[in-house]
């Protein structure tokens, strides 16, 4: 099994890559269909209940899962993580928390859902910083390997 994970290392790199782009596009967008939607109340509610639950089931959810798939396969890959480094805890703690902000966004979904949003725009726009600084962590974790 190593062996093969060492074999295709290069292409799961690249496929984890794609499925990063396609997350993280997602996580940065769904806060401000939130803040728009937050802010514009009645006038967008159908239309942004129906672009808000398809970007997270037709992209932000299997993308989360392939990276998920594909990080692990990583992982697991002979000679790629030395645990006695501090890089591979600071990635493993931001993307727990990015996950645990891919969940907080599908629960507020679900309150826009439902007409039971209590959050405003500023809140949203607030949130909206919690991927760019967890990206910066984890993109520096990777590369620089401190
Ligand atoms: C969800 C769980 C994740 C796991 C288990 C995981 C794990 C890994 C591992 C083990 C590597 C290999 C590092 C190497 O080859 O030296 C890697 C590479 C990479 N990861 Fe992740 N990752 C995850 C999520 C993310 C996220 C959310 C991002 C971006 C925000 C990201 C960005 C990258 C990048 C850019 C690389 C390539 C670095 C290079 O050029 O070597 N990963 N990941």
């Amino acid at each position: 099994m190593g062996s093969f994970l060492a074999d295709v290392y290069p292409w799961v790199k690249s496929f984890h890559v794609m499925s990063v782009i396609a997350w993280m596009a997602g996580l940065f967008y769904l806060p401000r269909l939130f803040v728009y939607h937050a802010e514009q109340g009645a006038a967008v509610d159908t239309l942004f209940r129906i672009m808000e639950v398809r970007l997270l089931r037709a992209i932000m959810n299997p993308a989360m899962v392939a990276t998920w798939v594909f990080g692990l396969a990583l992982v697991f890959t002979p000679g790629i993580v030395d645990w006695g480094m501090v890089w591979p805890w600071t990635k493993a703690a931001s993307v727990l928390a990015m996950t645990w902000f891919h969940h907080w966004l599908g629960l507020r979904r679900k309150d826009f859902a439902v007409g039971r949003n209590t959050l405003n725009g500023r809140r949203y726009r607030m949130m909206n910083e919690v991927p760019t600084l967890l990206m910066i962590v984890i993109v520096l974790s990777v590369i620089v390997k401190f």
